[in-house]
């Protein structure tokens, strides 16, 4: 994988301190120079993370920012499985007076019973913000945070999985997710890899081997190492226990 800058932290409070810097740097860069930032968020711990500090950083504007999901579980926006819900509950519901409710783009409810509508209609979504005209060939996000999974996968995006080698969708179904719930769609590589940023988040002990095998690893194409920008920065952001395991990359102190 191309070379990523690793940023560790003694603890995960340090890690959303260091992470809402980070987010603060590269919105208001987005916002100078083209007047909104774009960011894709994921599902599991990364909500929390991401938002323990962000939702009281006053500095950011989050009157310019457009939320879209890296991957969603095709089930209700209130269900305790979507990603949306729990990003509503750990951000959206903390900054609600200064974000525009038209910038967050959940999927379209009515849709989840038909992954395949479900992903089309989200693709038209990005296209609405992101190709005014036809010739754009992929979204190009400011921003988009990953997680970890612990086989490696990221997004709806998994080891072995015929979606790793998608190349023209935008967004993809998924009916056969072996972590359930089974139907989801999620952002492909070719998305993944025109961002200018693409960061990582990833705690705790638990994620220590996997971590050293995407990073260290060689001969695997797990599919956190098919992560790859054409253009962008790819950064990590872990804690110290997550990182703990690492001999070759040097983690670094973050600083803005
Ligand atoms: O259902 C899913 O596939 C998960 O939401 C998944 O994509 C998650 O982001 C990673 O498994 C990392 O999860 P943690 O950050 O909680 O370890």
């Amino acid at each position: 994988m191309s070379a990523a800058t690793v940023y560790s932290f003694p603890t995960t409070h340090a890690l959303s301190s260091g992470l809402s810097d980070f987010v603060e740097h590269l919105s208001s860069d987005a916002i100078k120079k083209h007047d909104r930032f774009t960011v894709a968020v994921s599902g599991g711990s990364l909500p929390k993370l991401l938002s323990a500090d962000l939702r009281h950083n006053s500095r950011i504007d989050f009157s310019k920012w457009h939320i879209f999901f890296a991957d969603e579980r095709c089930v209700p926006l209130d269900h305790p499985d979507s990603n949306y819900a729990e990003l509503k509950t750990q951000l959206l519901d903390h900054i609600a007076e200064q974000i525009q409710p038209s910038h967050v783009h959940p999927i379209n409810q009515a849709l989840i019973e038909d992954p395949e509508e479900a992903a089309e209609d989200y693709m038209d979504q990005l296209k609405d913000l992101f190709a005014a005209k036809d010739s754009v060939k992929f979204p190009v996000f400011d921003l988009i945070l990953l997680g970890m999974g612990p086989d490696g996968h990221t997004c709806s995006l998994f080891p072995g999985h015929p979606l790793l080698h998608e190349h023209l969708k935008w967004v993809a179904e998924i009916t056969d997710s072996p972590k359930p719930p089974p139907n989801r769609i999620t952002l492909t590589f070719s998305v993944l890899n025109h961002a200018h940023n693409i960061a990582f988040v990833t705690a705790g002990e638990g994620k220590q081997e996997m971590v050293q095998r995407i990073l260290e690893g060689q001969g695997e194409e797990l599919p956190c190492q098919l992560v790859n920008p054409v253009h962008g920065k790819l950064v990590w952001f872990v804690d110290d226990a997550a990182a703990g395991k690492l001999r070759v990359v040097r983690p670094v102190a973050y600083k803005l």
